[in-house]
């Protein structure tokens, strides 16, 4: 579904990433672990379409992402929860949510329907301003935002870094859920303590490069 072939790119003329191969089938929840600074989020924001490649390719079903603008991911059913969140601090969690969906005249309103009914917590403060809420409620709007375009493709860049356990148990109880929904996630982590408990197999990536490959991840 997605396949990343030889990808390499540089930021400001130092290499960051090199030579990347990654694939994730059809409802497959895949792992991308690595330390701080190991070149993650670059990665997601390279299928993104963020970041220009240096060489490489990344086919997402028939379409050459690297060759597709960024905007046009919401309409392939890409959605991203990026590190930072990425909330418009002003903006009610409802608004943050259908943010994705305003500049999209095909917009499905049953799919923000049934993230609602998936994360019935979101509904409790659906009004109040982001800049209001924990951290970790923050990941779960911002999880929420990304679901409501991601109907095929997920992209979680460190959804459990600095989250509360409680929140990180619910956050992770929502996303083991999305196998029921036949969705495909990538899913990045520094030390692979919540995601291990989902994936199905897992890249480890050092240096910007992909160190180890375990295609039958222990999935608790
Ligand atoms: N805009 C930028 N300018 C210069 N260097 C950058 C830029 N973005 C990323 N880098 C460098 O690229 C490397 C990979 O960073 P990246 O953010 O992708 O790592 P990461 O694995 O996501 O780690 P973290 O969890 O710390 O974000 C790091 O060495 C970082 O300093």
């Amino acid at each position: 579904m997605l396949t990343i072939n030889n990808l390499s790119l540089s930021i400001q003329k130092v290499p960051i990433l090199n030579d990347i191969e990654l694939s994730i089938e059809k409802g497959q929840t895949v792992g991308l672990i690595g330390r701080n600074g190991a070149g993650k989020t670059t990665l997601m924001r390279a299928i993104m379409g963020l970041i220009e490649l240096e060489s490489g390719e990344i086919f997402y079903k028939d379409t050459a992402l690297h060759q597709s603008k960024a905007f046009k991911h919401a309409l392939l059913g890409i959605g991203y929860l990026p590190e930072d969140r990425r909330l418009v601090p002003h903006f009610t969690v409802e608004e943050n949510i259908m943010v994705p969906l305003w500049a999209n005249k095909n917009a499905d309103l049953k799919r923000v329907k049934w993230v609602y009914e998936l994360m019935p917590e979101i509904g409790r403060f659906a009004d109040r301003r982001a800049l209001t809420l924990s951290g970790g409620q923050q990941k779960l709007v911002a999880l929420a935002r990304a679901l409501v375009v991601g109907s095929d493709l997920l992209l979680l860049d460190e959804p459990f870094e600095g989250v509360a356990p409680a929140l990180a148990q619910r956050l992770m109880e929502v996303i083991s859920s999305l196998k029921q929904e036949h969705l495909s996630v990538l899913i990045s982590e520094s030390d692979y303590s919540h995601s291990e408990k989902v994936v199905d197999k897992v890249y480890s990536i050092e240096r910007g490069s992909i160190s180890t490959f375990n295609h039958d991840a222990v999935v608790a």
